[in-house]
């Protein structure tokens, strides 16, 4: 069994007493529920694109950062010129919750991404009404149908919908007009090896009316500078950024030397 398949399994189990615990009608009655989200897609092709993430921890490596505030993080990024935030909600494996996105949403108005290994319909009403503006899919743990179901379901409720792939096969399942944002796993997430090599290869089969995301193992503005000129306007960066005493300082060197 790969990390991926016991998240996944784990993360059925969760969701099944989540629902159980907060009905659908609860999380319909949130005063974020109606609120009118921002398109991560727009941001990330009209800015920096960078994708600042809050991570404390991830099953490649132990502790990142267990200090900072989700607050003080989101604000920074906010002030950096950072396109939008990722906020890691899982927290057997990664150490977050929905309370880091709610927080992330209370400090900052740019859009904010629910980093999340989505299997329900279920955890796409929570997006919404824990703040978020757009949600993640994995395509290695989803079937296509699953992918066209939950992107169907994000788009009716406003959210933009970023579908991850790290081979050929599932980024050909990923594409359909539901999804906003094709992002490419540099990580290997079966066996956590890091390589630009693979957004490099596999953008070659992204249509052009995607946005294109590279994600994951980005520690530099080389690698930005080596990313763009084959196509990529978002980049998401989690890492980097979180393991400084002040990431919003961090990203807002990092932006700076993208000019
Ligand atoms: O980061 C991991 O170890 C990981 C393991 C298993 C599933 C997902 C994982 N990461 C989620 C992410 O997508 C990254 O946090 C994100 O792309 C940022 O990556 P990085 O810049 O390398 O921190």
């Amino acid at each position: 069994m790969t990390i991926l398949d016991k998240i996944t399994a784990d993360k059925i189990k969760e969701v099944a007493l989540r629902k159980s615990l907060i009905p659908v009608s609860q999380l319909e009655q949130s005063v974020l529920f109606e609120r009118a989200t921002i398109s991560l897609a727009k941001a990330v092709s009209s800015g920096s694109g960078i994708i600042a993430e809050y991570k404390r921890r991830s099953p490649s490596k132990s502790v990142i950062n267990n200090s900072l505030s989700v607050q003080d993080v989101a604000s920074g990024y906010e002030q950096a010129g950072v396109s939008g935030m990722s906020v890691l909600t899982d927290g057997k494996y990664f150490g977050g919750s929905l309370d880091d996105l709610l927080l992330a949403r209370a400090a900052a108005q740019f859009p904010l991404l629910r980093k999340e290994f989505i299997v329900d319909e279920y955890q796409i009403l929570e997006a919404k009404a824990y703040g978020a503006d757009a949600i993640l899919l994995i395509a290695a743990t989803l079937s296509r149908k699953q992918i066209e179901q939950f992107s169907t379901f994000a788009k009716s409720l406003n959210l933009d919908v970023l579908c991850e792939s790290h081979n050929e096969e599932e980024l050909q399942k990923s594409i359909m007009p539901s999804v906003d944002m094709l992002g490419i796993n540099n990580r290997n997430l079966k066996t956590f090896e890091v390589s630009l090599e693979t957004s490099k290869e596999l953008i070659k089969q992204i249509p052009d009316e995607f946005v294109k995301v590279s994600e994951s193992g980005i520690s530099s503005v080389e690698a930005i500078k080596e990313l763009k000129p084959h196509g990529f306007q978002g980049f998401l960066i989690g890492e980097n950024f979180m393991k400084t005493d002040n990431p919003g300082e961090s990203a807002a060197t990092f932006i700076k030397q993208l000019d």
